[in-house]
């Protein structure tokens, strides 16, 4: 048997080469938000509506890849209220979320860690999408483990929301195998009318509950 990839020689000219990097920015890129709140940043309010510590969140919308139930290939997380602004979930990798044999996809874990920290959003009742998101990846996941999220929000600066959470292996008190930092902004319900799909826009609207709550998380006390 030959050597693992890991300890084969290097091939004459595959050394890995680094050019310089500019770190100029256009219209067209904007500069990065920092994922650290600016000094003038306030606490995060929790709303005096927003679901007791415990209380499943279920699913934004049915079809989503993170909570929803309608997608067989989704994460099928599951968000519970925590106190103040923070939220536990729970997800399982299945053999559909594999990057290297027998291991979760790294994209796959961002998504489970930007799902945990978008669900923050609704016990402020706040209508958000992700501005920033950045995951350190400390240990692999293997399929069939039980990744325990845990998030909270840090801080509000006007429409930015900053929130910060883990995911453990090996039990809710396990070690950490990935953690992200993130940045999500506040929208209005025009942006999901006004950028989404017709068709799919269509259904939601027929949907009297998922016009309700989101209409009612757009005034805020
Ligand atoms: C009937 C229908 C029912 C609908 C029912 C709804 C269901 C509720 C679904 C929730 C869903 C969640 C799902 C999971 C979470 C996702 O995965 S969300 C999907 C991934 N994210 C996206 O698609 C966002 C794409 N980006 C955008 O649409 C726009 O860039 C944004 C984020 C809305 C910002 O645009 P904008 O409103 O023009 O923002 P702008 O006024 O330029 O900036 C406002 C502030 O935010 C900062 N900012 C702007 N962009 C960024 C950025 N990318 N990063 C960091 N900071 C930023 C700016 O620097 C500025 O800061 P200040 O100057 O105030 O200090």
């Amino acid at each position: 048997m030959g050597p693992s990839l890991a300890r084969r020689a290097r091939l004459p000219g595959t050394a890995v080469r680094s050019a310089a990097v500019s770190a100029a920015t256009s219209p067209e890129t904007p500069p990065e938000t920092s994922l650290v709140p600016p000094d003038d940043a306030v606490a995060p309010v929790r709303h005096p509506e927003a679901p007791a510590p415990g209380t499943p969140l279920g699913a934004h919308y049915d079809h989503c890849f993170g909570c929803g139930q309608a997608l067989p290939h989704g994460l099928h997380l599951q968000a519970h209220a925590g106190e103040g602004v923070s939220v536990t979930a729970e997800f399982t990798v299945k053999p559909q979320h594999q990057g290297a044999p027998g291991l979760a996809h790294g994209g796959v874990l961002t998504s489970a860690l930007d799902e945990t920290l978008g669900s923050l959003n609704w016990l402020m009742h706040s209508i958000a999408v992700t501005g920033r998101l950045e995951t350190d990846f400390l240990l692999p996941v293997p399929v069939d483990t039980v990744l325990h999220l845990d998030a909270r929000c840090t801080a509000v600066h006007g429409r930015k929301i900053y929130s910060d959470a883990v995911g453990r292996i090996g039990g809710p008190k396990g070690p950490i195998a990935v953690r992200a930092k993130a940045v999500f902004i506040e929208v209005k319900v025009e942006h999901f009318i006004d950028n989404g799909r017709k068709e799919e826009i269509e259904a939601a609207m027929e949907d009297p509950d998922q016009v309700r709550r989101a209409r009612a998380f757009e005034v805020n006390p």
